[in-house]
């Protein structure tokens, strides 16, 4: 288990980490995940033990650790652009952590061999053994630092964007992969990643970061579902933000009241793709102008013009799309299926559409 609480860091007058606590449970998996700059790699290389904290605490498995260096933490690094030893073979870069110990703490030159070819059939890297890391691939590359980094045996794996330089059909296959390891072995990891796909595909929970702040930390599903803040809702998925006024207990939204049990003021409603819901026109109902289809495999996404220069973006499956009969230019009617405000900062307050 490690926690961190109320870490606070600054560059200069810049504050990079503002008050973070967290704590990530034995054996899980956790994503940190935020836009550029927000705060996920600073926090990773504190828990490394990289970089400290100026203020706040470091908990390895129920012991303070904040001043303990890097080396004496026992973690596991994989980092993007962390090199593997380009003079060195495969199963030497594997085996580095090990042949680097001192006197009695360095396995036997058996046993480290051993180990070396446990964790290339684990990579499933076992032909490669000989090759020289230019002769790789780069997913390839990325499945040899992992072994690298788990030849000391970490109790704690940190990965900041491990696959982010691969191509999109590596980086899928190598994620898949990376869960299926980590349920194998039972260790703990966090990994950085600014890609919410990969962070709800991948992990048991998920940090959202924003600005040096965790915003919301939850299962993949609650934070998609039930996102906390304006910022997560539009971070996650995409999501149609529209301005409005709450009065009353109500807002106007495409012209139709919707009611919310939230306090008055100027607010947003957000309303995901999927809960926009396409009819043939409806007189009298609120209606919309497709200005774009565009087919993404099992969805259709089509993006709608409404009156008074507004515009959403609604998503539907292949075949809602071919019941509807609809082309560019072609008028919708459209409810709503789900919608949910922030007034201010305060909520989400769901509303009621009717
Ligand atoms: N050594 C440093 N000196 C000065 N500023 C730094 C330093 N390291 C990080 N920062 C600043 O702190 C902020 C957070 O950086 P950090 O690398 O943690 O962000 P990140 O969320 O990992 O972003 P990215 O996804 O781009 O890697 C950034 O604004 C960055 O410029």
């Amino acid at each position: 288990m490690i926690e961190v609480r109320n870490i606070t860091k600054t560059f200069g007058v810049f504050r990079a980490l503002d008050d973070v606590s967290l704590l990530v449970p034995k054996g899980k998996l956790v994503a940190l995940l935020g836009p550029s700059g927000s705060g996920k790699t600073t926090l990773l290389r504190i828990l490394a033990g990289l970089d400290a904290p100026d203020h706040g605490t470091v908990i390895l498995d129920g012991v303070e650790a904040t001043e303990r260096k890097a080396r004496d933490r026992g973690i596991g690094f994989v980092f993007q652009h962390y090199a593997l030893f380009r003079h060195m073979t495969v199963a030497d870069n594997i085996a580095f952590g090990l042949t680097v110990r001192k006197g009695k703490d360095r396995p036997p030159r058996a046993e480290i061999d051993r180990r070396v070819a446990a964790l290339l059939d684990l990579v499933q890297l076992s032909g490669l053994a000989g090759r020289y890391p230019t002769q790789l691939s780069g997913g390839q590359r990325q499945r040899v630092a992992l072994a690298r980094a788990l030849a000391v045996e970490p109790r704690l794996l940190l990965l900041d964007e491990p696959f982010g330089a691969l191509d999109a059909q590596v980086r899928k296959e190598l994620r898949r992969w990376l869960r299926r390891l980590h349920d194998e072995l039972g260790l703990t990891g966090v990994f950085v990643t600014h890609d919410q796909e990969e962070a709800l595909e991948v992990a048991d929970e998920v940090v959202v970061m924003n600005k040096g702040r965790i915003e919301q930390i939850g299962s993949p599903a609650a934070i998609y579902d039930s996102p906390a803040t304006p910022f997560v809702f539009s971070f996650l998925g995409h999501v149609n933000a529209l301005s409005c006024y709450v009065k009353d207990g109500a807002t106007t939204l495409f012209g139709r009241t919707v009611g919310v049990s939230a306090p008055d003021g100027a607010a947003i409603a957000f309303i995901r793709p999927h809960d926009i819901v396409l009819v043939p026109p409806v007189p009298g109902q609120p209606y919309g102008v497709v200005r774009q289809i565009s087919v993404l495999g099992p969805v259709v996404r089509i993006d709608l013009d409404l009156p008074g220069d507004a515009s959403i973006e609604t998503e539907l499956s292949r075949d809602a799309f071919s019941q509807l009969v609809i082309d560019r230019g072609a008028t919708v009617s459209l409810t709503l299926r789900r919608v949910r405000v922030f007034v201010g900062t305060s909520g989400p307050w769901e509303g009621e559409t009717g």
